[in-house]
């Protein structure tokens, strides 16, 4: 089994390059099913497990994906015969595939996906995207795990939101291209990577209006034509290394990252005492020695982003005092925490708020990761360990993070991906012998 294995205590210096954003590169390759013309290059593209999984869910309805992972950039042509459904296969693989089904809907009046379920991070219904495509005239029908839309064609719609959902937003702002009239979506998902897939859509174009508020229009067209387009830094990666410089005392230049787009994590990494500079093409960020305690709740952009808030808790149980987090997103998404008891976290947990009490003095263990960014945040845990942490499950990390053990062992961090085979796992002696010679 796939390993990392961190041996904490080192402070991080230099500089590291933000990738592109997963959460923007998903959706606009879903957006490319909508170019009936001409070919989509994508430039800045990330290379994680994610996108091969999308590029796979576009091959398998007849659209020719090229992804040169050397150069980052992504080749499509969406001008054959597209088929209409995207199988549980993928969609089961990575619950963001849903997001074919506005492009698919709107080019050819139909689609079938497989209905994500939940993971385990929380429920995640698609109750609002469906709602939407049935306000815009969509007949939908649910039967045997898929999900199937119907619309010879849609028609613009005055649709509100009960929740700013990022995905629902995305689904129906594509879903909408092609609609007759205009279709106003109300309460919409404001992420940084809802404005780079309009932009994207805008280019092709498309008429959409507004994105980045809480209020879209879209005014439906006739026809899109392929472009080039770079995709945006990936603010989470960005917010991962920011935390990663602040718990271990250290000095890191984060390439690419945007301020902008990381506002309230910046904000509150300044209240626990870290000194962050914004450069003109990225962000510096200084550790303090110790970190202040402070409280956290995750709300949908522009507020704390719920992709950071494993990160987040780590600096929590470092800092001096209590700190709470409150999880608003998602309903289940403190389970890094259970596995940071093993390493001596101590914190207790009261429903959708977890109160942190700090200056914990993390031990390395085994952990198991639940989701990427609870692997994330045991990496960040096991630089601040004592002894050696191992995280397990990096499935989940080569999700959204690329080459993150080489990216944090040239910031000066002790970290080797490694195969430990049950049963005969590397003692102490063998691991101290493998980190000398690196
Ligand atoms: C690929 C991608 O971009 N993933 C991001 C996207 O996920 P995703 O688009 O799935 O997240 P949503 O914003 O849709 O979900 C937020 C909340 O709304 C609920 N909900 C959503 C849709 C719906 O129809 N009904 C409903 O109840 C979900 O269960 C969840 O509790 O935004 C999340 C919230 O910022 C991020 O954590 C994910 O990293
Ligand atoms: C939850 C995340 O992604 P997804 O929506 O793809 O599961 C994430 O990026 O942290």
């Amino acid at each position: 089994m796939e390993k990392m294995i961190v041996r904490g205590g080192n402070r991080l210096v230099g500089t590291v390059k933000v990738d592109g954003a997963k959460n923007a590169v998903l959706p606009i390759v879903a957006a490319t099913i909508l170019a009936s013309k001409g070919k989509t290059i994508l430039k800045n593209v990330p290379v994680l497990s994610d996108v091969y999984t999308i590029n796979n869910v576009l091959r398998n309805i007849n659209i020719d994906v090229d992804f040169n992972e050397t150069e980052r950039t992504i080749e499509l042509d969406a001008t054959g015969d597209v088929s209409w459904e995207a199988p549980f296969e993928y969609v089961s693989k990575m619950r963001a595939s849903i997001v074919v089904m506005g492009p698919l809907l709107a080019r050819l009046g139909k689609a079938k996906v497989a209905l994500p379920g939940g993971c385990a991070i929380g429920t995640r219904p698609i109750d609002l995207h469906l709602k939407g495509f049935e306000a815009m005239g969509a007949k939908i029908k649910i039967e045997n795990g898929f999900v199937e839309a119907y619309a010879e064609k849609l028609h613009g719609a005055r649709i509100y939101l009960d929740f700013p959902s990022v995905g629902a937003t995305q689904n129906l702002m594509m879903g909408a291209v092609f609609a007759e009239g205009t279709t106003t979506l109300e309460n919409a998902a404001r992420e940084p990577e809802i404005v780079d897939l309009a932009n994207f859509l805008n280019r092709m174009g498309a008429r959409v209006y507004g994105a980045g508020t809480e209020t879209i229009r879209i005014e439906g067209v006739k026809e899109l034509e392929a472009v080039t387009h770079s995709i945006i830094p990936d603010r989470i990666e960005a917010g991962t290394f920011m935390v990663a410089a602040a718990v271990t005392n250290g000095d890191v230049f984060i390439e690419d990252a945007i301020a902008e787009h990381n506002k309230p994590l910046v904000s509150k990494l300044k209240e626990m005492g870290v000194i962050i500079k914004e450069k003109e093409n990225g962000v510096q960020v200084i550790g303090p020695k110790h970190l202040k305690s402070t409280d956290v709740k995750t709300m949908p952009h522009p507020g704390f982003p719920t992709d950071m808030q494993a990160q987040m808790t780590i600096a929590q149980l470092v800092s001096q005092g209590t700190s709470t987090m409150t999880e608003t997103v998602f309903e289940n998404r403190f389970m890094h925490l259970e596995e940071l008891r093993r390493m001596n976290a101590n914190f207790k947990i009261e429903g959708q708020t977890v109160l942190l009490y700090g200056n914990s003095e993390f031990q390395g263990a085994e952990v198991a990761a639940s989701d990427l960014r609870a692997a994330a945040a045991l990496i960040i845990a096991g630089l601040v360990s004592n002894g050696y942490t191992r995280v397990t499950n990096l499935n989940h990390l080569d999700r959204g993070y690329y080459e993150f053990d080489l990216k944090l062992r040239k910031l000066g961090a002790e970290i080797e991906r490694v195969s430990e085979k049950e049963g005969n796992t590397l003692s102490v002696k063998e691991l101290d012998a493998l980190f000398l010679t690196k």
